[in-house]
């Protein structure tokens, strides 16, 4: 792939990601060699249907069989649908979807397939980002802290951040940017914090028919229940050292724990245990960080947002405030992971996911016809 390219040959990616919230595919174009951003692209968002969220949802928890396939059929459709709006990209990094994770079970189990999808786009297609990596003993997630340290690069940081991911699960990346590579011993630390928006909005769904908690209106008009609260951070989960990792579905005893609250209540308990799980899984940075970059749905939560405020040392702010779209870092992520994988950089290291070893994941498609 890329004959007659240097390894600081500029390529132009196209990321996909469809993650754990179920509500669509987002995709991103990056400029990069793997491992400087050269420059930010085009952006698209797919949302899903309710039938087709009905699909992936009813495959949750599946590792193959009837509703693993129709999930996979699900995903290939709607990423060819969205990706083939993008007209100049020269390689495709497609995430899938995840269904299943119990790396230290069953494995890590993301559905769709990429080389499908390279013959609907004819174009190279990176995939299964996260096998190799479980393989050799990590957690197979999280994978955007390489990505992550390039970004702290690209906005020009020159002491550590945070990068707080706030999906479906909440992830961190502790990024040293003083470090010249990431794999340099130091420059990263990563780990799920905890469940995010995942158990709100299917709190939310189940009592009131909403998809999520717009704004945090519902939370804001609830007081947290601090002995759930306190019950919730006694889970095991958070006292294990990082790196580790979480499935979406990891916690079914939050719903458990706010049974007998009102709405709003429960809703302002859920987003408390969000931010308390993050601040509990900070005290696990080397080093405090000079300020916590938000990403994903849950920046756009200002309920979230204050309760991580009070209890964080350091300030909290959008990644917009430093030239970053929170709506599209994943995306970007896969497109950056697939330029690495493509040029046989690694992809994660032991302080992102735990793995042994530096390990570049994924498989590479090509088109065949
Ligand atoms: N305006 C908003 N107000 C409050 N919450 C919001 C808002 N917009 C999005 N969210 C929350 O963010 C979620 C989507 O976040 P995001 O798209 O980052 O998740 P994801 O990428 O699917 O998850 P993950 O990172 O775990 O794979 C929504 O389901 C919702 O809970
Ligand atoms: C197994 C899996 O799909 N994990 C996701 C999920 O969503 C957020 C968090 O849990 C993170 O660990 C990961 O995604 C991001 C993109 C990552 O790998 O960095």
């Amino acid at each position: 792939m890329f004959k007659g390219q240097n390894k600081h040959t500029v390529v132009r990616a196209l990321g996909a990601m469809s993650g754990t919230s179920l509500d669509g595919v987002d995709a991103a174009v990056v400029e990069t060699d793997g491992q400087v951003i050269q420059s930010f692209g085009a952006t698209a968002y797919r949302g899903y249907c309710e039938e087709e969220q009905a699909v992936l949802t009813q495959a949750l928890g599946h590792w193959s069989g009837a509703e693993a396939d129709a999930a996979a059929a699900v995903i290939e459709a709607a990423h060819a649908e969205v990706l083939s709006g993008f007209q100049d990209a020269e390689l495709v990094g497609f995430h899938g979807q995840t269904l299943a994770h119990e790396p230290r079970g069953r494995g890590t189990c993301q559905v769709g397939d990429g080389q499908a999808l390279a013959e609907a786009l004819g174009v190279p297609v990176v995939w299964d980002f996260r096998s190799a990596d479980v393989e050799l003993g990590g957690e197979g997630a999280p994978l955007a802290p390489f990505f992550h340290f390039a970004c702290a690069k690209w906005c020009g940081a020159t002491e550590p951040v945070v990068f707080l991911n706030l999906g479906g699960v909440g992830n961190i990346t502790w990024v040293d940017p003083r470090k010249s590579v990431p794999e340099d011993e130091g420059a990263l630390l990563a780990f799920d914090t905890g469940p995010a928006n995942a158990p709100l909005n299917d709190m939310l769904r189940a009592r009131r028919g909403l998809a999520f908690d717009e704004g945090g209106k519902v939370a804001a008009e609830g007081t947290v229940a601090t002995g759930a609260l306190e019950l919730f951070l006694q889970e095991a989960y958070f006292s294990r050292m990082p790196p580790k990792s979480l499935d979406r579905n990891d916690f079914p005893e939050m719903m458990e724990l706010v049974r007998e609250l009102s709405d709003e209540d429960a809703a302002a308990t859920m987003t408390a245990m969000c931010a308390a799980a993050v601040a509990q899984g900070m005290g696990h940075c080397p080093e405090a960080p000079s300020r916590v970059l938000v990403t994903g749905g849950g920046r756009l939560n200002p309920v979230l947002m204050e309760m991580l405020r009070v209890s964080l040392d350091c300030p909290v702010v959008p990644v917009e405030e430093v030239g970053l779209d929170g709506d599209m870092l994943e995306a970007q992520a896969f497109a950056y992971l697939a330029v690495r994988v493509a040029r046989g950089l690694p992809t994660s290291c032991p302080s992102t996911t735990g793995v042994m070893a530096l390990v570049g994941g994924g498989t590479v498609s090509e088109p065949e016809g």
